[in-house]
């Protein structure tokens, strides 16, 4: 495979604005990742910036996870195919007619839409804090849960983290992709984040794509750190 097509790492540039998130940017190798674009930069700096990434050859997953009424959510995900980009995520959890009307939505755009896919259980979240929220099962049962309404929704894939992976691909098959946040190699910081594996056991476990932020964001070589964990994941 060539470019990004090879590369199962998506770099999140969570920044306030649109100078850090291009000076990095102009670091990395469209070859060897993607880019997530999120709430707190797309906030900021909106699409001209996802624009200005695409004009660099980078392939951008816009990471809103919508959740809305179903009229506001499909429109929402047509914007983002509008936009063109490579993947566009809602909140599982608002439920099936939503979840419906989203891919729905996206039909018109033919072989052009984005991958559609919906967040499960947030990875910075634990059992304690699903209990606090009313959610008296383990993560990984209401992982599983929200993964199969997402599959009968007809959607690609789910957020999740790398623990939930190997039940996941059992339950859902190989072609269900599993995009997991909470990578982190043996080294760094686990910051906020709770539900966490290392690059390459993440791959083993059956992640496709590994959603990685800090790690690389904020290391004082953000260049060699991506090079590192490519290295570690590249051919496993
Ligand atoms: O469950 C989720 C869903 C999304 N994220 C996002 O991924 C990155 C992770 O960044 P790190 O710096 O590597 O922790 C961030 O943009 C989150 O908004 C997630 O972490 N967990």
């Amino acid at each position: 495979m060539q470019g990004s097509q090879a590369s199962p790492i998506i770099v999140a540039l969570d920044f306030p604005s649109d100078q850090p998130a291009l000076a990095l940017a102009g670091q990395l190798n469209p070859e060897k990742c993607r880019l997530k674009v999120g709430k707190e930069l797309f906030t900021s700096s909106g699409p001209a910036l996802v624009r200005k990434l695409q004009q660099r050859g980078f392939e951008v997953f816009l990471d809103l996870k919508f959740h809305d009424i179903p009229n506001t959510a499909a429109g929402a995900v047509a914007a983002a195919a509008d936009l063109g980009v490579w993947m566009v995520n809602v909140h599982a959890s608002g439920g099936e007619k939503m979840m419906t009307a989203c891919r729905e939505r996206l039909e018109r755009f033919g072989t052009d839409k984005p991958l559609l896919i919906a967040v499960t259980v947030l990875t910075s979240m634990t059992e304690h804090d699903l209990s606090g929220i009313g959610i008296s099962v383990s993560a990984e049962e209401h992982v599983s849960r929200l993964a199969t309404l997402t599959k009968n929704c007809g959607l690609d894939g789910v957020v999740c983290s790398a623990q939930e992976a190997p039940k996941l691909k059992v339950e859902q098959g190989t072609a269900f992709q599993l995009i997991t946040p909470g990578i982190r190699p043996a080294s760094a910081d686990k910051g906020d984040q709770q539900r966490i594996m290392t690059p390459a056991a993440a791959l083993k476990a059956g992640s496709d794509y590994l959603v990685i932020g800090r790690p690389i964001t904020q290391a004082a070589d953000p260049l060699a750190a991506l090079e590192a964990i490519y290295a570690e994941v590249v051919g496993l």
